[in-house]
């Protein structure tokens, strides 16, 4: 989707292209003179202006320098009247991109567009991306920096989906340092750990003598974004009633401190992540379906790590170097051995598992020149090794059932109790596996917290969010402590 400003004093044509464009899928603004789009170029950024040359109150071609002049640099599109003979020869002097006739055919016009976004598209490609922190030269890689690249000039809200641990936040940052917005501030939430009570204060802040104990101004995290970027991470704990608050922040563009009697407009772009499927939580109602489709105008997916086998090396070393410099270590380097076992695992909780493994071998081997798989603690060694056998048994098995969960593993209400709707049943079995996964997993850790952040692969918050959801907690450590509700 892209924002486009079309520039036109002539009323139907402007409105029958506008129409057409945001039917495209696009975001449309209008403009009927020179003033009213210097207003809007103020206003907004845009990715292509269709500009007619004879306004009311000037020449067209007078805004030419001005728009190119914008930090985005939109493409430019001259609109013509029918059978102008100097269209194209005006389009070319004047440095627009290309120039269209009144009188085109709906296609015609359809195309002018198409051909101007894909021209942008490889244009901004091109642009170097920075990439603080994100390692890998894999075609998967290349193809999400592009996504963001691309994602980050524009002024869209960005959804960045994908397993725990794959680097949304990561790459969450990126957006904010290659957007316009660099110089402002990227203000996290963390919507796992906001709660309900204190949310609004959190995000709004609060007007001295708001409440008892009030006794100054506090700016919330809103005020802190404003001109920069608000990440939402795991958006998708977000409540019903939390959604429905940032819904109606993100169509006023405005927000009410406590105390406050007005409304104050705020500026940022949205960035959110998930590791869950939102369009599943549509289906079954626990996700806003409007909400869902404001905040993925566009949406990243970086890869799972098992899906870049050549960029683990890279990877591992760069996190090995970091963590031998923190802990003033000297730098092992890392056998063909190991590499190869890391190559074939795989990785459930992608980079993040990755540096918790290469934490481990640290601590067990911190003078060793060359790190080998016997230096990998007993259990992750034993996760290697099944995970390998796993893999190379799996295309000489044939099948003994058909595909699917074997029934008698299943609880017993999924196999009669639940209604057959499939986004109910899938839903009551995602549950239900999470479940029974977090108990086996207090179990395992003894209720040690630590060791079930680095066994599951999951970040500290997102399995506060998990534990809360289930009713399940983590008894203080202790021989034989394990997790009760
Ligand atoms: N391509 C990469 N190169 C180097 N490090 C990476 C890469 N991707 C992720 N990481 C590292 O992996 C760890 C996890 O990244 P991050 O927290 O961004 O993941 P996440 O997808 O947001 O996880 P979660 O969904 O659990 O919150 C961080 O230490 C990050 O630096």
């Amino acid at each position: 989707m892209a924002h486009i400003l079309v520039i036109d004093d002539d009323a139907f044509f402007r409105e029958f292209l506008c129409r057409l464009l945001a039917g495209e899928g696009h975001e449309v603004t209008r403009a009927a003179s020179v003033a009213e789009a210097d207003g809007q170029v103020l206003a907004a950024e845009f990715d292509l202006v269709f500009l007619d040359v004879r306004l009311p109150d000037g020449s067209g071609l007078d805004l030419l320098p001005r728009l190119r002049a914008l930090p985005n640099e939109p493409e430019v599109v001259i609109i013509t009247g029918a059978g102008d003979p100097d269209g194209a020869e005006l389009a070319i002097l004047s440095g627009a991109w290309d120039y269209i006739e009144k009188s085109a055919s709906q296609e015609g016009l359809r195309l002018a567009c198409l051909r101007a976004l894909r021209f942008r598209e490889k244009k901004q490609d091109a642009l170097p991306v920075r990439r603080p922190g994100i390692i890998g030269a894999s075609a998967a890689v290349e193809r999400t920096l592009r996504q963001l690249g691309r994602a980050a000039r524009s002024q869209a809200n960005v959804l960045i989906v994908g397993e725990t641990g794959v680097g949304k936040e990561l790459y969450a940052r990126a957006i904010h340092d290659n957007s316009s917005r660099a110089q402002a501030e990227l203000v996290i939430v963390d919507c796992a750990g906001l709660q309900e009570t204190i949310m609004a204060s959190e995000l709004f802040g609060h007007r001295r003598g708001a409440f008892t104990g009030a006794s100054g101004d506090k700016p919330g995290l809103l005020a802190r974004a404003h001109g920069g970027t608000l990440f939402l991470d795991e958006v998708s704990e977000l409540s019903l009633d939390m959604q429905k608050g940032f819904l109606r922040l993100l169509e006023s563009h405005t927000y009410r401190p406590l105390g406050e009697n007005r409304e104050i407009p705020v500026d940022f772009r949205l960035v959110c992540a998930s590791n869950r499927e939102l369009a599943d939580m549509v289906a079954a109602a626990t996700f806003r379906a409007d909400l869902f489709y404001r905040i993925r105008a566009v949406t990243i997916a970086p890869p799972p790590l098992r899906d870049m086998a050549e960029d683990i090396h890279d990877i591992a070393e760069y996190h090995l170097t970091r963590i031998c410099r923190c802990a003033k270590l000297p730098l092992p380097a890392l056998s063909t051995d190991l590499i190869d076992l890391f190559c074939g695992y795989d990785w459930p909780g992608n980079v993040r598992e990755l540096v918790h493994v290469l934490e481990a071998l640290v601590a067990a081997a911190p003078l060793e020149p060359e790190l080998f798989p016997s230096h990998l603690p007993r259990d992750v060694r034993v996760r290697f090794v099944r995970s390998r056998a796993a893999r190379t048994a799996k295309p000489t098995q044939p099948p003994s059932r058909p595909a699917g969960p074997d029934p008698a593993c299943l609880p017993y209400s999924l196999t009669a109790d639940v209604p057959l709707n499939w986004d109910v049943y899938k839903h009551t079995a995602h549950a239900q596996v999470e479940r029974v996964y977090l108990e086996r997993l207090i179990g395992a850790c003894q209720g040690d917290i630590r060791t079930a952040i680095t066994v599951s692969g999951l970040s500290q918050s997102r399995l506060y969010g998990l534990l809360r959801k289930h009713g399940l907690g983590l008894r203080p450590s202790g021989p034989g402590a394990a997790g009760t509700q």
